[in-house]
């Protein structure tokens, strides 16, 4: 079996009556990117901070490469980076000073981090922006920023809690981009998100819901072993259409997109479009039905009955 960048049993973290994470299981390769997909307030951030070693859990064990957590946080804290969800630089300083901040806290040493503020500054087009404060900084600039000082002391494993909620997807593909470069010089990266497109982006992952782990594995066996069939339904009086077919047992969900409806049959049905057809002839006369591949937003629906 592949080494284990983190490992985690029964991982528990109450806050008064509510439980936030709730006995989390985790077997996470190293080398890998791992994600954790989930709604807001499903766990995710509590989650992160409990594997960086800075929140306590309430219950459960952890070893995150190979050390137990909390009672090595210290120790881990060098191998790890950790990227918040808020900008946590310092805006009045330049690009430069933070990182040189960052790079002094980490114990690298002047020359060290003359070296490899340079490096980073080059990888992340950063170079240019070097004098500017980092409060002037656009959101995709910020967020190479960040990403810079979270590596500054190559940590073996890199932690991002929700890293491109601010930025626009030509900027969030770019930055994915250097993750897999980054993950492909051997680093770890777990990370969480909201977005479909960046959750199957990764390796493994698993979907949170109300603190609890709905399923995981890999987009493709999530996608593979969803259990429903994907029928897009092309027609009008979508409205009425969903109604009546929500009405139906076999029908996990129905979601509107523009003109068609996406519709999740169980996939104990056979031959779901001509099913379909019997349950509603009327509605679904000089209808078009498609049987599509599933996506992970199929997962993430079926799995919690939500959407993202
Ligand atoms: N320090 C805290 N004290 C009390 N409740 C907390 C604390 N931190 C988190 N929670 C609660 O725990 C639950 C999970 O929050 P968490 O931030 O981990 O979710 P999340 O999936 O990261 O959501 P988001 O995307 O909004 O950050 C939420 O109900 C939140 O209100």
């Amino acid at each position: 079996m592949s080494e284990l960048a983190i490992e985690a049993h029964g991982l528990t973290r109450r806050f008064g009556e509510l439980v936030a994470v709730n006995r989390l299981d985790l077997a996470i390769p190293a080398g890998t990117i791992y994600g954790f997909l989930g709604p807001n307030g499903s766990g995710k951030s509590t989650c992160l901070r409990m594997l960086t070693g800075l929140l306590l859990p309430s219950d459960g064990q952890v070893t995150v490469l190979g050390l137990p957590v909390p009672r090595q946080a210290e120790a881990l804290r060098r191998r790890v980076g950790y990227m918040t969800q808020r900008f946590s630089l310092y805006e009045d300083l330049s690009v430069q000073e933070n990182l040189a901040f960052v790079a002094r806290v980490q114990g690298l040493s002047g020359r060290q981090a003359r070296e490899r503020i340079h490096e980073l500054l080059a990888t992340h087009e950063l170079a240019a922006l070097s004098e500017r404060l980092a409060g002037s900084l656009s959101g995709g600039q910020r967020q190479r920023l960040a990403l810079a000082a979270a590596i500054v002391h190559r940590p073996a494993l890199l932690f991002l809690d929700e890293p491109t909620s601010a930025v626009d997807p030509e900027n969030r593909r770019d930055f994915w981009e250097t993750l897999f470069d980054l993950c492909d010089t051997g680093t770890s990266i777990v990370v969480s998100t909201h977005y479909m497109d960046e959750a199957e982006r990764c390796h493994g992952l698993a979907i949170l819901d109300e603190g609890v782990k709905r399923a995981d594995g890999s987009p493709e066996q999530l996608m593979n072993g969803l259990g429903v069939t994907v029928v897009e339904v092309l027609t009008t009086g979508l409205r009425e259409l969903k109604r009546d077919l929500l009405a139906l047992g076999e029908v996990h969900s129905a979601a509107q997109l523009g003109l068609r409806l996406r519709v999740l049959v169980d996939g104990r049905i056979e031959q779901p479009e001509h099913w379909l057809r019997r349950q509603l002839p009327e509605r679904l006369n000089g209808a078009e039905l498609t049987r599509v591949r599933p996506s992970l937003e199929d997962v993430f629906v079926s799995r919690t009955g939500a959407s993202p």
